[in-house]
């Protein structure tokens, strides 16, 4: 069980035929060009093909007693020194990308917007593990075993890794020469080749994705509905994990949310969704859904569940939709029949948004170790008011409790903050992700 914030997962997915690449995503037109002048790749003798290039080879090992490797430390600075200027220099490796090979354009979303900062997102991330073998494996893994719903086959790497060298080399001059793209190609094929096996290995036990026909759709307020699905084939998972979500009407364009029950014998998923501004998915799950729509859900994910180990309470703060994954928590608790004490400080900015309280009180009354609180910050109220945290610290010290945060990456900063600030371990304080379920709100 992780207690830290961990990455979040970049993405693309298969689908028709491959749209051109917008204008501002393509080279500058002297770039085109001189990609045009530049002799065929098998007359260039310093560059390998793209399959030899990125074979499989052991990256050397750090130096003795070097607080990182070269390689880290070369891959790094490059990293370093793209940063202010990201955003053009992905741009620019998926305009490569595409025109270089047309037939891979099918697998990402007609919109780019939301795919330019996870690629750059998951490289950093990469970068930051890299002298972290067994984190960054397990980071991989999970990004390896998550693109196969996008249809990312293993012959895809090293077309990826060529575009990825030529962005880097174009926007990164400084620190760029030879030994530094040594370097990224040692890095990147060692990156690939975990990506590649865990999405083998993960072919073997489950699919790349599952069909879900939605069969019920509540709405609880005008803007947030509790969406539930049945899923084609037995999907399994823990209380407090998220999936990934691509509706009918935004094809390869994913959402992750959380379960908001734990699993159940009849096999169904629900999910608490806010339609936010500006929100494709969520705004077509709340507003446009039906019984009887299919979606696609992607392996499940997430690392706040409940430790089973320990007789230790629970402190949940549960902002928002950020109750659903609390009530589950809940819920696995009730199921594993052994009492601790469960105490929920459930938050929203207005008494109207507290839309699943009635089900929360539902399950206070059924077990005698729950409490719930409602807990109002902008708003009028009867009860509790004020910002979560806050209020959780007023009831503190909990010293014998494990604590699990869900909510708006504001609410989950400040509620960590406050948290370790009253004397409980960050190991024992457990949230989703901020970088990968929090960036996936707004869609
Ligand atoms: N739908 C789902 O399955 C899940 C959603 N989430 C996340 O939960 C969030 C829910 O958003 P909304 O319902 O619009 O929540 P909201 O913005 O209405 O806020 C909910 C609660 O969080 C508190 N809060 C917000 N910002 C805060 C800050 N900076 N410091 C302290 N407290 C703060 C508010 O006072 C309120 O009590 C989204 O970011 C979503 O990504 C998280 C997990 C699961």
């Amino acid at each position: 069980m992780r207690s830290v914030n961990s990455p979040a997962p970049a993405a693309p997915s298969p689908a028709p035929p491959p749209p051109p690449p917008p204008e501002h995503q393509r080279p500058p037109e002297h770039q085109r060009q001189a990609e045009h002048q530049r002799p065929p790749e098998h007359q260039r003798p310093a560059e390998p093909p793209p399959d030899q290039r990125f074979r499989p080879a052991p990256a050397p090992a750090p130096a003795a007693g070097a607080a990182q490797s070269p390689d880290t430390h070369a891959v790094r600075s490059t990293l370093a020194e793209l940063e202010p200027v990201a955003d053009k220099a992905t741009s620019y490796f998926y305009a490569l990308l595409f025109i270089r090979n047309p037939d891979l354009r099918a697998l990402f979303p007609v919109a780019m917007d939301t795919q330019r900062d996870r690629l750059f997102k998951a490289l950093l991330t990469a970068a930051r593990h890299a002298d972290d073998p067994a984190a960054l494996t397990v980071y991989l893994s999970r990004l390896g075993r998550g693109h196969r719903k996008y249809g990312t086959r293993p012959e895809h790497y090293p077309a990826v890794g060529e575009c990825l060298l030529a962005a880097l080399a174009r926007y990164a001059p400084a620190t760029w020469n030879e030994a530094t793209e040594a370097a990224w190609v040692r890095t990147y094929t060692a990156i690939s080749q975990i990506m590649i096996d865990a999405a083998a290995e993960d072919e073997e036990q489950s699919p790349a994705w599952w069909q879900a026909e939605i069969v019920r759709h509540e709405l609880r307020t005008p803007d947030i509905a509790v969406v539930t699905v049945r899923p084609d084939q037995p999907y399994p998972f823990l209380a407090g994990q998220y999936t990934t979500l691509e509706t009918p009407w935004w094809p390869r364009v994913w959402r992750h949310y959380s379960f908001s029950a734990a699993p159940r014998p009849d096999g169904l998923l629900s999910f608490h969704v806010k339609a936010v501004p500006a929100g494709w998915v969520s705004g077509a799950l709340v507003h446009r859904a039906r019984p009887g729509d299919v979606l696609r859900l992607g392996p499940p994910a997430g690392s706040m569940i409940v430790d089973h180990s320990t007789d230790n309470g629970l402190l949940c703060l549960g902002g928002g939709t950020g109750i659903a994954p609390i009530k589950a928590l809940v819920e696995d608790v009730a199921e594993h029949g052994r009492c601790r004490p469960v105490e929920v400080f459930y938050g929203a900015r207005h008494a109207g948004d507290l839309y699943d309280i009635d089900t929360m009180l539902q399950l206070q009354r059924a077990h005698n170790w729950l409490s719930v609180r409602p807990v109002v910050s902008d708003g009028p109220t009867r009860g509790l008011s004020g910002e979560l945290p806050a209020i959780v610290r007023q009831y503190g010290p909990w010293p014998a409790y494990d604590a699990y945060l869900s909510g708006p990456p504001g609410m989950i900063r400040s509620g960590v903050d406050t948290l370790v600030g009253i004397g409980i371990p960050s190991h024992r304080i457990r949230h989703d992700e901020i970088g990968g379920l929090m960036a996936a709100a707004p869609g």
